[in-house]
């Protein structure tokens, strides 16, 4: 059976093919469903300040002498495993923290064909900094002030039975888990943005030549953006955290009340709102991605042999060597 086109593998697809802009978009637009699922499976939990709050948790300071966050701590850990499997040689995958804490690979280097240049661009702090104080404070902000009747974990919150709870339900492991999925997540959708850029400029490199010899970098995001692709995107985006956004019994439960289908919005609980995640991507993933797209075009130059080079200022197209 032919490989579907979305999930392509880096080490055995062929350039052509994980250059092809269409397949890229494809790689993308799976990247959506898992970043609105991923979003969700968080916002189920309080924001928990003290997660990110460097030296917050005393016994990681005493018993690992660690002093960043507890969320820094566990993707360190997670981040260890995944490099012991090899994880952070594959080109789409970059760790939040230094590959300097991280341990050697177990098994030999996988051979990946060499499609993009050595561009040392990691915007995973980036990336982190968002998510901790913008993106989390949003999808929580719901367990602000809200009365509850039960409370677990190691919370500031008071331990009588009702109560109204505060921004901490004191479930620091669960929250970690889905704070590690949906910044991985964010992080391999944005910098995919690279083999966007390499495709782009692979197919019509002569226009790429002055913007990137000035360094001209908002002619480069000229010539990157595609503003009718972004609108399909938010459009298709918003439908996806409606749909998989709302509680399905609650809205089957209305619907057979005969509320009809724009009863589901309104009167269910929704597990994250549509707005929040067109917002997310609107502010952040989608201008970072171009950041990205940018940065590497801007050195793309000093990458090509002079042959390259010639054959493009000849008009002759990018030439494979
Ligand atoms: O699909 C592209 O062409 C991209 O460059 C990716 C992307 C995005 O982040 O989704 C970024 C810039 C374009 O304006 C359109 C979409």
């Amino acid at each position: 059976m032919a490989p579907s086109t979305n999930t392509f593998n880096l080490a055995t697809a062929s350039a052509q093919q994980i250059l092809s802009l269409a397949n890229i978009r494809a790689v993308l637009q799976r990247l959506e469903d898992t970043i609105v699922f991923q979003l969700i499976e968080r916002a189920q939990f309080a924001q928990n300040a003290p997660m990110y709050q460097p030296g917050a948790i005393k016994e990681l300071v005493e018993g690992e002498g660690w002093q960043a966050s507890w969320v820094e701590w566990f993707l360190k850990e997670v981040e260890s495993a995944h490099a012991r499997c090899r994880r952070w040689s594959a080109p789409d995958e970059f760790p939040f923290t230094d590959m300097s804490l991280l341990p050697k690979p177990v098994l030999p280097p996988v051979k990946y064909p060499n499609l993009l240049y050595d561009h040392g661009i990691n915007v995973n702090r980036r990336i982190y900094e968002y998510y901790r104080d913008h993106i989390v404070p949003t999808i929580t902000a719901k367990f602000n002030a809200q009365p509850t009747t039960s409370s677990s974990g190691t919370s500031s919150s008071s331990s009588s039975s009702s109560q109204t709870a505060t921004a901490d339900d004191g479930q620091y492991g669960s929250a970690a888990v889905r704070d590690a999925e949906v910044l991985s997540a964010l992080s391999r959708r944005i910098h995919f943005g690279m083999f966007v850029s390499e495709s782009k400029f692979r197919s019509e490199p002569q226009a790429f030549l002055e913007p990137i010899r000035q360094r001209d970098s908002e002619a480069v995001l000229a010539l990157i953006t595609k503003p009718a692709v972004e609108a399909a995107l938010l459009v298709r985006l918003r439908e996806k955290a409606r749909v998989y956004g709302q509680d399905l019994d609650q809205a089957v439960a209305l619907m057979q009340q005969g509320h009809g289908r724009e009863g589901e919005d309104k009167d269910t609980q929704r597990k994250i709102e549509a707005d929040e995640v067109v917002k997310i991507y609107e502010t952040f993933v989608i201008p970072l991605t171009k950041v990205v797209e940018v940065d590497y075009l801007l050195k793309r130059l000093e990458h090509l042999s002079p042959t390259q080079l010639e054959a493009i200022e000849a008009g002759k197209g990018y030439i494979e060597e």
